[in-house]
């Protein structure tokens, strides 16, 4: 599945939001999306996904026009998991999984064996088969987003939007969420706050500026000190890290602008020279 977002505009009350933004997810790549705060991440997102409609522009998935499609179809085709798990009455998780599976049915159409297989594999490929008839609102934030993932996964979707998807976890189960996401090789792109997560897991990425991409390309390229102090306002040293081989992002704090962080520029980004000074 390849996914393009050719020149949306998206505004509400004569507020531009999202400025001609222009994107594409080939198939299997995890593209990311960083900007700050209010940048329109999400609101780009909801566009995708149609929650909002753009004012002008296209979005096409393998060319297909996504604003002529059938919600049903769209639903079949992607799957979409937000920083908000949502509030559920007394579901099980195995329910909730299941629910992926109801844009392939007709209304009140019995579940088939082929849906109870599939939300099994769904389960057990994000290693949450014990908790299947546990209350998916008992379940913690992280076991919430893998169950989320794994609804996405039984509903067979081809393309997966993670809007902020590892907000409010802690780091393993951030590191969890990615590293699953990361194995699957579903064609995703996804909305993240932590750059050196960012760095770690996407092939590419775009930076979102006042609604506006003002970088692109894959992640080394982008991800520049000169770039993060226009788009975030922060110092940053960036190094290859040499276990990771992916860059390595500090943030300075304005107290040590001058001085350390001097130091550490003398190191020329190697981290194991640092030690050394
Ligand atoms: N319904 C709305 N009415 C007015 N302004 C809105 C509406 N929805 C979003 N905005 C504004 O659009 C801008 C972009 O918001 P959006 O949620 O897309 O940003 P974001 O990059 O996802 O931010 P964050 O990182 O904080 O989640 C913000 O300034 C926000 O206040």
């Amino acid at each position: 599945m390849n996914i393009e977002v050719e020149d949306v505009t998206f505004s509400i009350h004569d507020k531009r939001l999202i400025d001609s933004i222009s994107l594409q997810v080939k198939m299997g790549e995890l593209v990311g999306l960083i900007g700050p705060n209010g940048s329109g991440k999400s609101t780009l997102l909801k566009n995708m996904y149609r929650v909002l409609r753009p004012d002008s522009g296209l979005v096409t998935l393998d060319g297909r026009d996504l604003l002529r499609m059938k919600y049903k179809e769209t639903a079949r085709q992607m799957a979409v998991v937000s920083q908000d798990a949502p509030q559920t009455f007394d579901f099980s998780v195995r329910d909730i999984v299941l629910m992926g599976r109801h844009p392939h049915k007709k209304l009140l159409e019995a579940d088939s064996a082929l849906d109870h297989e599939l939300v099994e594999q769904a389960l057990e490929r994000v290693g949450m088969e014990a908790q299947a008839d546990q209350s998916f609102a008992t379940l913690s934030g992280g076991e919430k987003q893998r169950v989320l993932i794994a609804r996405a996964l039984a509903g067979q979707a081809k393309f997966l939007i993670l809007d902020e998807p590892t907000n409010h976890l802690d780091i393993r189960y951030q590191l969890q969420i990615l590293d699953l996401v990361k194995t699957l090789q579903i064609t995703t792109l996804a909305a993240l706050h932590d750059l050196n997560l960012a760095a770690f897991y996407c092939d590419r990425m775009y930076v979102l500026k006042e609604g506006k991409v003002v970088s692109s390309g894959i992640t080394e390229d982008v991800l520049q000190p000169d770039l993060l102090r226009s788009v975030f306002g922060v110092e940053t040293e960036i190094c290859v890290h040499p276990r990771t081989g992916k860059p390595s992002i500090t943030f300075l704090p304005d107290s040590l602008r001058g001085g350390a962080a001097h130091d550490i520029n003398r190191t020329n980004g190697d981290p194991m020279k640092y030690d050394k000074l």
